[in-house]
């Protein structure tokens, strides 16, 4: 049998007296795209806090590539291959698409910013960061400051900087937000190629962009799972009808 690449086993976690994750539990296989569904409030952005680590879980565990990480920090994870949701906000506007994307290169390989200057003269790192720029479609727009750069071509190019760390499972935090239609269409394709370099927990509004991508369903509703399973079988849920989907579908 394969194993999960990641696998969530019972997590929990209250503010207060509110439970905004219950009991969850989900595994993330090679290959797949796994997409986690829910209302506004539903405790998604709570999980992927508790998975990369910024939010400590009051209960259960968190398994990476077999082992327990549920207490390591966020730099720990980051190193052994957990792959981060890149925000834009990470990424430094003044720099060029193309360094912002070596700046990952240097990361992966487990440099320090100081040393970021001699590396830029590095013709390798350059042309690898070109060459993932290329992979998102940015190719013509290396030596643009990434500030410069539109909405949708941000939002490439934290994937490209996600890419160039070579993570072991992606952790995609809503990346079709503010993106137009043709954007997220390009998206879709280049998400369904990356699922085969590694597999993707997203986390996603965008239903359109959910049901043509989504291996498995994973539906959120007051902190727990209420439904797992294919887009069919999701889209047939008549809890997740009358919990989520509503009168959408
Ligand atoms: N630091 C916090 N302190 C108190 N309550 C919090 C905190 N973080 C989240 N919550 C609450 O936990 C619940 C789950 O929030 P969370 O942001 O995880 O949901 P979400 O599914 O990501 O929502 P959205 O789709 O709107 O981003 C919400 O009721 C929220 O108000």
């Amino acid at each position: 049998m394969v194993d999960p690449v990641l696998s969530l086993s019972h997590l929990s976690k209250s503010f207060g007296a509110l439970k905004a994750t219950d009991d969850v539990s989900l595994t993330l296989m090679p290959g797949e795209i796994h997409a986690l569904i829910g209302p506004n409030g539903a405790g998604k952005s709570t999980l992927i806090g508790q998975i990369s680590g910024r939010i400590a879980p009051d209960a259960g565990t968190i398994t990476f590539k077999g082992r327990d990480i549920t207490g390591l920090s966020v730099a720990q994870r980051a190193r052994l291959g957990l792959g981060r949701s890149f925000q834009i906000s990470s990424l430094i506007p003044e720099y060029s698409a193309r360094r912002n994307v070596m700046l990952g290169l240097q990361a992966r390989q487990g440099h320090s910013f100081r040393f970021l200057k001699p590396v830029m003269h590095d013709r390798r790192l350059r042309d690898e960061a070109e060459a993932i720029l290329a992979k998102v479609g940015l190719a013509g727009r290396a030596s643009v400051p990434s500030a410069e750069l539109s909405h949708g071509e941000r939002r490439l190019l934290e994937i490209a900087v996600a890419l160039a760390l070579e993570p072991a499972c992606f952790l995609l935090d809503e990346p079709m937000a503010g993106m137009g239609a043709e954007g997220v269409g390009a998206l879709v394709d280049f998400l369904r190629g990356l699922k085969a370099q590694a597999p993707i927990l997203l986390i996603e509004h965008d239903m359109d962009a959910v049901f043509a991508l989504a291996d498995r369903l994973s539906v959120l509703v007051y902190g727990r799972i209420i439904a797992s399973g294919s887009v069919e079988e999701i889209r047939n849920d008549p809890a997740v009808r009358e919990a989520y989907l509503g009168d959408s579908e």
